[in-house]
């Protein structure tokens, strides 16, 4: 944007003038209330007044956008450096009539700006972004000491999903990409899908959380939360039984109403219910790490003397608004010193930090932090309480030593003789001789080993170096801290962490259903409409992403039909069978853990069927059945025998099939007496097959196409079997003509063919997983079990020839698909089959991936 002529001079406390003499609009659609605004307005009479926004921190002045401006304006931006800030802010606000500014105040020169944010005191909750540009460093710190009104922006409908491009998108936040790793996990780039605006969204393990826990790295319970801090307690402690989050709900309640320049705002944390994972939204420092520091190597490109003392005072003012909120910080060293887009040196990570019992007990007991910038009192095993606080003031006069020489004071290659060192021995200061002696003196206060004696925060900001020998104070500690936080409110408790929900969820509590189910007696029937519901959830998410997609051999069954026949007309391409299975139930869908339970409202009978799964009780008196699962959603249905007429059966459950959540968990060997069984499985299919003439149900339909997308996935060798359905239609031999079934691991991704007779295995190159014993004249056979996925036609269709894929898979030719367990599955040897499972496809690398993901 063009700069005009001056747009606010000083104000009249500091400076006589005080109107703004220009601005140029951006402005954008205004469908608020004042829709009597005019298209195009008239410069705004802005007043500088004492009140919201200020401009310049060497004065009280601030830009009063309550008084002096058009009504219509909500949102101004006073845009001197950042006119990407401004386009933003329109964007972000399209039903606002946004003005910027665009002028830079005149009698400010230095490049260096800030943003601040905060929002309007209108109903919209507007984010009111100000850039001020400043005379000098120190005055754009007091300037911004005064401007602290940010309120989080909450949503309800909050989800983790994957979007059209394939992204992640965890709310309005698009996951972009990952930018860093910490202890606990990944921190990904993220962009605001509304505003554009980009966050640094740090992921967090629960589990990892709850082990922390344990070493007592979070110490959350009753007490005081500082000066003036009143509010409800923190809830309790962690038990096995709660959230790992709730250990650090009074933090995050408290770091979210921290806001100070120099610290990293938190602006969200989000709980993905169900899962390991939660996610806090930070703002995203786009400069990075203020220097990476290696313990082996030097790095050049130091800093100078005046940026030393620019990023130093940034870190005092920080530390000193932390400290002030009883919040130790436990690990500074320059990674964890952030540079945001105008260079503002941003504090981060409090993933050590801790709060105190009360105000001024800041001692600990606890040893954090990296090692070479851990304090001496902390480098013993029994050093017993310490000063928090002086432990900082520590890690500050190592990082500073960082930035100025690009080593640290102390190395050494293992910790113990690091906190050796660091405890008994001297470091050097290179070229002291030509180096300022302030900064020399200051260097020897901040690594002083007795943190009794060592310079406190308080006298750092007198220190001559630190001034620049008082040409560039700091602000005024009062400054520094008046937006220290006041209260904390029940609700902030509460609204600390937000609970979201998450497609895999979905999955996940299907999967989980149907693990704890035992055995076929005990197996549950999932409701027809839950089911269905989920999968066309699951399949209108993908749809759009998919159409390039070749049709993966996934069968889909449409839930609700039983006639598993494998008919021409029933079978359908993957189009078509998501065309089915999108209708219905989208608009009532809701992700919670509990569909399932919500859309049997509709049916009473489905109602009592998945409760009585959800109990893991048997929905039906008939145990018989198939296990059904979609590869395009990677879900599992159980299909009762009596509406499968088909689908042969045994026609005595085995004991102990195994469960058939994604994961690929085994199913356990059962004898069987087949030839017992034979007649009264034909027996059953015959019945099954009169009773669905007679009563049932729309078709399933089922998808046989072969992928061709598939073929570029290397199979797994594993042949992991998860179920215990066998065919009895004794056709054929050879798996390419004859009825079977297809058989698929959701751990691999791999589906093979088994032929409608039993497949007799060599019980030596067999698992547990796959066959079951039995004795039969003398001879030990194993007796091949799987899951039945959906009865398909007569050929496998899917564009590979079984036998060879087989070989290929037993001879080693084709590499594991990605965490498969191929450990737990060895794949048995072709010629040990007869005639065994065969492979007849495999999941397309995103489809696995998306499954392994979930
Ligand atoms: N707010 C942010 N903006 C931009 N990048 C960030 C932000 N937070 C973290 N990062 C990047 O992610 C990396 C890892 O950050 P994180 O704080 O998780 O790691 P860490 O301090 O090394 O880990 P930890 O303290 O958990 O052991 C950082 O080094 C930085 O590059």
């Amino acid at each position: 944007m063009d700069s005009g002529p001056p747009l606010v001079q000083q104000h009249p406390a500091a400076h006589p003038t005080t109107t703004v003499s220009d601005t140029t609009f951006l402005q954008t659609n205004n469908n608020n209330n004042n829709n009597e605004t005019p298209a195009a307005l008239p410069v705004p009479p802005v007043n500088l007044d004492d009140g919201y926004l200020p401009l310049d921190g060497s004065t009280t002045t601030t830009l009063s956008f309550e008084s002096g401006i058009h009504p219509a304006l909500t949102t101004i931006d006073i845009a001197s450096a950042n006119a990407d800030a401004a386009d933003q802010l329109a964007k972000q606000f399209p039903n606002q009539q946004t003005t910027v500014l665009t002028d830079t105040l005149s009698s400010f020169t230095s490049n260096r700006s800030s943003i601040y944010s905060g929002t309007s005191n209108n109903n919209n909750n507007i984010n009111l972004l100000s850039t001020v540009s400043s005379a000098t460093s120190s005055a754009s710190r007091r300037s911004s000491m005064q401007l602290s009104k940010v309120e989080v922006r909450e949503t309800l409908d909050a989800s983790l999903t994957e979007n059209a491009d394939g992204f992640h998108q965890l709310k309005q936040y698009i996951l972009i990409k990952e930018i860093g790793r910490g202890a606990f996990g990944k921190v990904h780039l993220a962009q605001d899908e509304n505003t554009n605006i980009r966050y640094a969204v740090k992921e967090f393990s629960k589990s990892k959380l709850r082990k922390k826990d344990k070493a007592n790295l979070f110490k959350l319970g009753p007490r005081g939360r500082g000066r003036g801090r009143r509010g409800p307690e923190a809830p309790s402690p962690l038990t096995s039984e709660s959230s790992p989050l709730d250990l650090i709900r009074g933090e995050v309640a408290i770091l979210k109403k921290l806001h100070h320049p120099n610290i990293v705002k938190l602006y969200e944390v989000l709980d993905v219910s169900a899962e390991d994972s939660m996610y806090m939204v930070f703002e995203y420092c786009e400069k990075g790490v203020l220097m990476p520091v290696s313990l082996t190597e030097k790095f050049e490109n130091v800093f100078s003397d005046a940026e030393c003392r620019d990023v130093f005072q940034q870190m005092i003012l920080g530390i000193e608004y932390l400290h002030e909120h009883d919040i130790i910080h436990r690990d500074i060293k320059p990674d964890n010193l952030l540079r945001s887009g105008d260079g503002t040196v941003k504090i981060v990570d409090f993933g050590v930090s801790e709060m105190f019992n009360k105000k001024g007990d800041d001692l600990t007991k606890k040893s954090a932090g990296s090692p070479a910038f851990m304090a001496p009192e902390l480098c013993r095993h029994d050093h017993g309480e310490v000063s928090g606080r002086a432990t900082d003031v520590w890690s500050m006069g190592v990082t500073l030593y960082c930035i100025r020489y690009g080593t640290l004071p102390y190395v050494s290659e293992s910790i113990l003789e690091m906190h050796r060192v660091i405890r008994e021995e001297d470091y050097q200061i290179p070229n002291e001789e030509t180096e300022d002696p302030l900064f020399v003196a200051l260097i020897h206060k901040l690594l002083e080993k007795d943190p009794a004696k060592r310079i406190t925060i308080d006298q750092l900001r007198t220190d001559p170096w630190v001034t620049n020998s008082d040409r560039e104070p700091l602000v005024s500690k009062d400054e520094n801290t008046a937006n220290a936080v006041t209260e904390v409110t029940e609700e902030d408790l509460r609204s600390a962490v937000q609970k979201i929900n998450s497609l895999a969820t979905v999955i996940k509590a299907i999967a989980r259903l149907k693990r704890g189910i035992k055995s076929p007696a005990s197996r549950p029937i999932v409701a027809a409409a839950a089911l269905q519901s989920f999968e066309s959830t699951i399949s209108d998410r993908m749809q759009d992403a998919d159409e390039d997609a070749t049709p993966t051999a996934a069968p889909i069954v449409t839930p609700n039909s039983a006639n598993t026949t494998p008919t021409a007309t029933e079978t359908t391409s993957t189009t078509e069978s998501k065309k089915v299975s999108l209708e219905g139930s989208m608009d009532d869908i809701s992700l919670q853990e509990d569909t399932k339970l919500a859309h049997s409202e509709q049916n009473p009978e489905e109602k009592a069927e998945v409760k009585e799964a959800a109990e893991g009780k048997p929905a039906d008196e008939d145990p018989q059945g198939y296990e059904v699962c979609d590869f395009e959603t990677g879900m599992c249905y159980w299909v009762p025998a009596k509406k499968s007429p088909n689908a042969t059966t045994t026609s005595t459950p085995a004991p102990e099939p195994a469960p058939t959540a994604i994961g690929a968990e085994v199913a356990k060997e059962e004898s069987v007496d087949e030839d017992a069984k034979v007649d009264e499985k034909e027996k059953l299919v015959k019945e099954n097959e009169r009773e669905e003439e007679e009563t049932l149900a729309p078709p399933v339909e089922i998808t046989t196409t072969a992928p061709a997308e598939d073929k570029e996935i290397e199979p797994s060798t594993a042949t992991t079997a998860t179920s215990t359905t066998k065919n009895k239609k004794d056709k054929a031999e050879t798996g390419a003509e004859q009825d079977g079934y297809q058989v698929c691991d959701f751990a691999t991704g791999m589906c093979y063919w088994v032929p409608a007779k039993k497949a007799k295995v060599d019980p030596e190159q067999s698992t547990a997983s796959e066959v079951t014993e039995e004795t039969e004249k003398g001879e030990t056979t194993k007796v091949a079990e799987s899951v039945v996925v959906a009865t398909v036609p007569s050929s496998p269709a899917s564009g590979l020839d079984p036998g060879r894929a087989m070989e290929e898979a037993s001879s080693g030719a084709r590499t594991p698909v990605s965490g498969s367990p191929t450990e737990q599955s060895p794949v048995p040897s072709p010629g040990s089959l007869n005639p065994g499972p065969r492979l007849v496809g495999k999941l397309s690398r995103d489809r696995l991936a998306m499954f392994e993901n979930s």
